[in-house]
């Protein structure tokens, strides 16, 4: 598969470079920039410590670790977190939007979100009509 570079601007030295490790998964790790001890029900934006400019015509999605409501007790409020590549400046940093469901506390350097980068999408017109397929049905309706 073809490679892709990805200018990157750490926070400062104590950040860890983010490495591509393949074969498992293609994700990135990204981890939290400072310690947060969040209150249960607390919401806030946790400073991830990069800042990037994508290749033209990608965006990327962030995601929680599979482990991280486990570890943390944190949910990813937007679910998926979209970075456009616009999102580009010395100070675009990346964030994760967490609320903590109990009181904790997040220790900087802790894995608590992953990412890839994805391919826009092509250009897509919408064409106004009144639809005459036969109807699927859905939310459930195969049965369980
Ligand atoms: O989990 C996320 C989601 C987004 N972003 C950054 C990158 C993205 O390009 C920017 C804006 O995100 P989005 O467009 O989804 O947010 P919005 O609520 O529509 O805000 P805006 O008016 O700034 O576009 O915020 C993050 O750092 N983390």
């Amino acid at each position: 598969m073809a490679e892709q570079t990805i200018q990157i601007q750490y926070l400062d030295d104590s950040i860890k470079r983010l490495e591509y490790i393949g074969g498992k998964s293609d994700w990135i790790d990204l981890a939290a920039a400072e310690t947060v001890t969040l209150k249960k029900g607390e919401f806030r934006l946790i400073h991830l410590g990069v800042a990037m400019k994508l290749p033209q015509g990608y965006e990327a999605h962030i995601a929680p670790r599979s482990s991280t409501f486990k570890n943390w007790k944190i949910l990813q409020v937007n679910s998926v977190g979209v970075v456009d590549c616009s999102y580009c400046g010395k100070e675009d940093w990346w964030r994760m939007p967490v609320l903590a469901t109990e009181d904790v506390t997040i220790e900087k350097g802790s894995r608590i979100a992953q990412f890839r980068i994805m391919e826009n999408q092509p250009k897509l017109n919408f064409v106004e009509t009144v639809l005459e397929d036969k109807n699927r049905g859905g939310f459930g309706s195969t049965g369980i």
